[in-house]
Parts: structure tokens; sequence; C-alpha cells
């Protein structure tokens, strides 16, 4: 098996003189949206990404509060989304992980794995980097990888520019990148399947029959 993902497992070795550079977009990804997909395109855009690692959480400890489906069918859905586009992937290594996912293990891993000509790019929502402070081992993320943090609505991106320097030990920077605004969550989505109302172009079409023929959703959170 691939040790990262497939499609980027030998990145950065083709050309040693060149650097690569390699986004991971981190998510529950329950299930996965255009807000997800719309936000790694533009991220790969803005920072001439050579392609972007989709990373679905295998236990995402913030979420122990309610339900959260299980790792193989957000996985399913995660790779049928991310299907038609050459720069995207879907790795499985904190779904394999025991545990509860933490995100400084997965940037370790990838760190050892890629040469140093590959720089690592964590894309983040808002709301997302305004909880980083309380990551483990929030300390060392900057030195592991760029940080993106991207606008959301509805989120505030100066608190969480004031979270993720908080949790910084050295001021690393924080990327930031206004992105097209889309008022899109998973919770929504599991909302409307549970109400029966339609998700058609929320999020791509394979998604949506995945969601129908397992039955997805039925319970409220
Ligand atoms: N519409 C969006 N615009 C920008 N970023 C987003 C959007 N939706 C999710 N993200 C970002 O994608 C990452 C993964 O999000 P996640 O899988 O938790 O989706 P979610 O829609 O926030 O889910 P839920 O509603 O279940 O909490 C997070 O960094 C989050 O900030
Ligand atoms: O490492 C941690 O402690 C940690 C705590 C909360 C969230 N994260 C990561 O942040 C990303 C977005 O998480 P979420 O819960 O908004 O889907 C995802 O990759 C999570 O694994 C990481």
């Amino acid at each position: 098996m691939a040790a990262i993902c497939e499609r980027f497992d030998t990145l950065g070795l083709e050309d040693p003189s060149r650097t690569y550079r390699l986004g991971i977009m981190g998510g529950t990804f329950d299930p996965i949206h255009m807000g997800h997909l719309s936000c790694a395109e533009e991220v790969a855009d803005a920072f001439h990404l050579d392609g972007v690692v989709f990373m679905p959480a295998g236990d995402p400890w913030m979420k122990h509060n309610r339900r959260v489906s299980g790792a193989e069918d957000r996985f399913a859905m995660t790779r049928l989304a991310v299907a038609d586009n050459p720069k995207f992937c879907v790795s499985r290594i904190e779904i394999d992980r025991a545990g509860e996912t933490y995100t400084v293990d997965t940037l370790r891993i990838m760190r050892s794995h890629y040469p140093d000509n590959v720089e690592l790019y964590f894309i983040s929502g808002a709301d997302a980097i305004a909880n980083i402070a309380s990551w483990r081992g929030a300390a060392e993320l900057g030195a592991l990888a760029h940080f993106v943090g991207v606008t959301r609505p509805g989120y505030s991106m100066d608190r969480a520019r004031e979270e993720y320097l908080r949790s910084q030990e050295d001021l690393f920077d924080l990327h930031q990148l206004e992105i097209t605004a889309l008022a899109i969550s998973s919770t929504d989505l599991r909302t409307k399947v549970r109400n029966g109302q339609s998700i058609r172009y929320l999020t791509p079409q394979p998604v949506v029959e995945y969601i129908q023929e397992h039955g997805l959703y039925p319970l409220e959170d």
C-alpha cells in the first residue's frame, strides 16, 4: 500500500533541484461538500501547489460530543468527490492509525516521508484555525508545515489569526487567503438528508448517490 497516497508518494524525487508544494486538506468530511473542494482548489491555485492530499480524520476527538459516521464511509465519499481532479488524492493514513487523530502526528509522518524539496501546506478554515491553540502539540505545528487559513462565512479570520499566533512558541506566520464564500457545512447537509431535502449541487453527485445507497444520516447528531 502507498505510504501517504499513491498519486503523490514520489513527489520531490523527479527533480531534486526543484521545490514542490503539497497541500493537505484535513477534515472530518461527514460528508465532504463543495465548500471543502472549492477551498482546496482555490488554495492550490493561489499557492501554486503541485497537489492536495485530502486527509479524512480517523477519530476526530473534538467531535466526540456528537455522532460521526464510520471512517470507511467518510473515506469512500471523499474518494468519490476528488476522483475527477488529477491534482487531488485521498490518504488513509489517519483512518488506518489507531486512537484519536492528531494533526501533529500526521505532519510528522508526512515530513519524514517527503524529501526536503517538498514543502507542506496544511489548509484550514477560519473555524478550525480558531481552535488550534487546543490541538495536540500546537507549538510544534508551525515548524512542520505552512498553515493556510481560509475565510469561511460566519467565522472571524482575526480571531483565527490571534489563536494561531498564541499556539506558536516562535511567531510562525499564518498565510491567509480570502476565498469564494460558500456558506455550506456538513451539518447542513446531514440535516437536509434527514429531512428528506435535496443536497444536489452542494456535493458532487456520486456523493449524493453514496449517501442514498448507504442510508446515511437517518438520525440527529
Ligand atoms: N464552506 C467552507 N468554506 C471554507 N472552509 C470550509 C468550509 N467548510 C469546511 N471548511 C473547512 O474544511 C475543514 C474540514 O471541515 P469539516 O469536515 O469539519 O466540515 P464542516 O462543514 O465544518 O463540518 P460540520 O458541519 O460537521 O462541523 C475545516 O478546516 C473547515 O474549516
Ligand atoms: O490535532 C488536533 O488536536 C486536532 C484537533 C482538531 C482538529 N484537527 C484537525 O483539523 C482538521 C479539521 O477538523 P474538523 O474537526 O473541523 O473536521 C482535521 O484535519 C482535524 O484532524 C486536529
